[in-house]
């Protein structure tokens, strides 16, 4: 049993009725003991006086008042002392750090035969006897057998250690920290003569070291000025008030302490900090402070400190911050103090009043120079040239512009069509199609190379079809066009959406290949018309298209008429704006030209072209407050920020200031282009590029609204909605589309069932919505979102449309 385990089961009681007996023992002891002392003298006769009474003692304790291996030992030890042998190589000797002396091995045995090979304490010659007890006092210098390391562990097998020999590890009771290693006062242990010379030699390195290393770090920072021409050139240009700032943070630098002190670490701070690699130190040897290895000056302490600035150390543990784009452009700026000041300058404003005149006449040096360094912006607010935009809108002989989205069934030829009228027009040249006819066949799709003007993204291009809008322009003689060509897939119907919000009519294309113009009727076209009517587009173009493939049979296209006119009539487009033309997009027949095909003779109407310029833009609402709906953000040379979208409403013109919500963020309008040409306004209707400023582009996002930022849209968080149902409601979760923007949301409520034709409430709170019923329907979002009447949004669930509407 440990020593440790021995004291923590100790029974006080027991221990109480053992000493008492101790006490008899310890008389009887005496008296063996002292009979003893007179045996051993006797017996040693003459020699009896080399020996010390204590020594007697000693030997008759440890050999059980045996008088004969008392005198025995006596005698080898002290009166026939051998001569020093010759000191053995150090690599012999059992063990340096047992005090006890280990003889004879015949000595050894015999001890051990007597029982009496305990345990010496290392450290303080102490012995624990077989029961585990230790015996206070010093270890005597018994023999012990001068045995060899096998013989000394000969019953001691490496592996396989039986139980009772392995070591038991148990904390100390009390932490080292406060008490020393065998419970003293916790003081530093004391130091050897040889341990206090090392360590003298050690701390004067140490200081030598770190003399020689402030004075190279000031060595190393007197090359660090700002007025150094290498960091002129690295470092970003600073505005005059920062430069005045930090000019006054580098003069109060001076004659400062180093910030970081620059004596060596303490061991410990080493070790934690390098624990790996650290050599451990020999002792005695003279302590060699390890080399600090100074880290290049970060830019910021290169701009903080002038030539004159004292040192500073580096530290390995320190973690030197490297200034990070963002932060230098942050301070490149003027910080608001700069800038209240440089306008209070640049305006004259007096001082605060109550300002004694003695403090004003010695700040106004200070002040005015300080003033007339500071640079309020390097980027100029854009100039405003005061247009009465409506007005040169009114005198304007531009062209009317229009923009129609074309929509229809997966594979209806929607692309095609569009490149074909692009070829046609000259827009793009055969050339390019011919390119893409190439490409095209490479990977066995050269059926596809017109849609391929329009489509571009490679995955469009191996997948054969369109995923997101594709805009493209042309112009006729009367009108500047702006296509959006919406994917057909029913997986993308959120970009024919944001599509749709953006036009001012809609191409249905309808394939009319046998059973196409039917699925396709279950389908897509029937969808995308519901959306179309529901986003607010009132009039219709329907192509039907692939007519060549049913040899261009009128029977086939007046099928195809009667059932999309009856079908869009009832979706609420009027008869007066549905139009529909006989075409093949592929071909080019009725698409610019008139199909010279004597088998389309029966068709004498419009090409698709015509119709198209006959389509009137819808009303502009040029006098209500801006709103632009932006369908990209882009990153350009020009600006921070660069959106694409269209003016719903309202106009602009370059210089003014805009408001971005639901960010809730000022910007200022640096350029424009209309039709991608660039202009000095805008009005609703128009698609444009804005080119953004003063205004970070995180907060610029796809589906957000550019307003007028003294009337700006309300963001908000629920709304109410007059909403044809394709499915049935309930309250129920939903995804709400508005142009580009998505949103989750949930229907919280149906107030009422609403009459189609009158808009009269038919029944309130109605648990159920079918489909085709039109309800007044509360919808509340996740986030905030920039909302208000008589915009169009679409509510979707599980991929398909569930209802459309207006917001009230
Ligand atoms: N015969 C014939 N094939 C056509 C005509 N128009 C298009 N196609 C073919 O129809 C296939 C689909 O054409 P796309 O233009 O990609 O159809 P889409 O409607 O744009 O397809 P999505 O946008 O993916 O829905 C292609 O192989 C075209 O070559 C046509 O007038 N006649």
């Amino acid at each position: 049993m440990s020593r440790h385990r021995a004291i923590r089961n100790l029974d006080y009681e027991e221990v109480l009725d053992e000493y008492e007996v101790d006490l008899q023992e310890e008389e009887e002891n005496r008296l063996l003991m002292e009979q003893g002392v007179v045996d051993v003298r006797s017996a040693l006769d003459t020699e009896a006086s080399k020996v010390t009474k204590e020594q007697i003692e000693e030997a008759l304790w440890h050999y059980y008042f045996d008088v004969d291996k008392s005198v025995t030992y006596l005698t080898n030890k002290f009166i026939n002392r051998p001569a020093p042998k010759a000191p053995k190589p150090a690599t012999q000797k059992p063990t340096a750090t047992i005090s006890c002396e280990f003889e004879d091995s015949s000595d050894w045995a015999e001890n051990n035969r007597h029982g009496l090979g305990g345990r010496c304490s290392p450290q303080t010659g102490s012995r624990q006897d077989d029961v585990g007890f230790w015996v206070s006092g010093s270890c005597p210098s018994y023999p012990l057998p001068q045995a060899s390391l096998p013989a000394l562990f000969h019953d001691m097998p490496w592996g396989n250690i039986p139980k009772d020999r392995e070591s038991v590890l148990i904390p100390p009771v009390v932490p080292r920290s406060r008490c020393g290693l065998l419970g003293g006062t916790g003081a530093a242990p004391k130091m050897t003569k040889l341990q206090a010379l090392a360590a003298a030699r050690k701390k004067k390195a140490q200081e030598k070291s770190s003399e020689q290393e402030v004075e190279q770090t000031r060595a190393q920072m007197t090359g660090l000025s700002v007025s150094s021409s290498s960091t002129e050139k690295e470092n970003m240009p600073l505005s005059g008030a920062f430069s005045k700032r930090l000019k006054t943070s580098s003069s109060t630098a001076q004659g400062r302490v180093p910030i970081i002190p620059t004596e060596p670490r303490s061991e410990s701070e080493q070790q934690s900090a390098n624990p790996i690699t650290r050599e451990p130190e020999a002792v005695g040897e003279p302590a060699q402070a390890p080399p600090v290895k100074k880290a290049q000056p970060s830019a910021f302490a290169q701009t903080l400190f002038s030539s004159h600035t004292p040192a500073i150390t580096i530290r390995q543990d320190v973690v030197t911050l490297g200034l990070a784009p963002s932060v230098l452009e942050a301070f490149s700026k003027p910080s608001p103090d700069d800038i209240v000041l440089a306008a209070q300058a640049k305006a004259g404003k007096k001082p605060p009043a109550g300002q004694s005149k003695k403090s004003k006449s010695s700040n106004t040096d200070s002040l005015s120079s300080s003033v007339s360094e500071l640079k309020i912006d390097d980027t100029p607010l854009p100039k405003s040239r005061n247009i009465n935009v409506l007005s040169e809108f009114e005198k304007s002989t531009k062209k009317k512009s229009a923009s129609f989205v074309v929509v229809g069934h997966v594979d209806a030829g929607k692309s095609t069509m569009m490149g074909r009228l692009l070829l046609d027009l000259g827009v793009v040249d055969q050339r390019t199609v011919e390119k893409l006819r190439k490409e095209a066949h490479t990977i066995g799709k050269s059926s596809f190379a017109l849609a391929w003007v329009l489509d571009q993204g490679s995955e469009e291009r191996t997948r054969g079809v369109t995923i997101d809008i594709a805009t493209n322009r042309f112009e006729t003689e009367t009108t500047a066009f702006t296509i959006l060509d919406a994917p057909g897939h029913r997986d993308f119907i959120p970009n024919m959406i944001a599509g749709a919000s953006q036009a001012d009519f809609a191409v249905l294309v309808i394939d009319a290949s046998t059973g196409a113009f039917e699925s396709g009727l279950k389908g897509q076209t029937k969808e995308h018309s519901l959306l179309l009517r529901s986003m607010g587009v009132a009039r219709i173009i329907v192509a039907v298209n692939k007519l060549d493939m049913v040899n261009w049979s009128q029977e086939r296209f007046d099928e195809i008429k009667n059932q999309v006119s009856g079908f869009l009539s009832a979706t609420g487009f009027q008869k007066m704006n549905i139009a529909f033309v006989p075409v093949s997009g592929l071909h080019g027949d009725n698409m610019v030209k008139k199909s010279e095909n004597p088998a389309v003779g029966w068709y004498t109407g419009p090409t698709l072209i015509e119709e198209l310029e006959r389509s009137e833009p819808s009303a502009r609402a040029t006098k209500k407050p801006l709103r632009v709906n932006i369908s990209e953000v882009f990153r350009t040379q020009q600006s921070q920020a660069t959106v694409s979208g269209r003016v719903d409403a309202g106009s602009l013109q370059m210089g003014d200031a805009v408001l971005v919500q639901p960010a809730t963020e000022k910007a200022f309008i640096k350029s424009i282009l209309v039709d991608e040409a660039p202009a000095d306004w805008a009005v609703a209707g128009q698609s444009v590029v804005l080119h953004l400023s003063h205004i970070d582009p995180m907060h610029v996002k796809s589906g957000d609204i550019i307003c007028d930022p003294n009337k700006p849209i309300p963001k908000d968080k629920t709304f109410t909605l007059k909403a044809l149902a394709f499915d049935f409601l309930m309250p129920m979760q939903v995804d709400v589309h508005r142009g580009r923007l998505h949103s989750a949301g949930k229907i919280i409520a149906m107030p009422a069932l609403l009459d189609k034709t009158t808009g009269g409430v038919k029944k309130k709170n109605p648990r159920l919505v079918k489909p085709g019923e039109v309800a007044r329907v509360r919808v509340e979002l996740d986030d905030q979102v920039p909302l208000e009447a008589g915009q169009r949004v679409v509510l979707r669930s599980g991929g398909e449309t569930i209802a459309a509407g207006l917001l009230e």
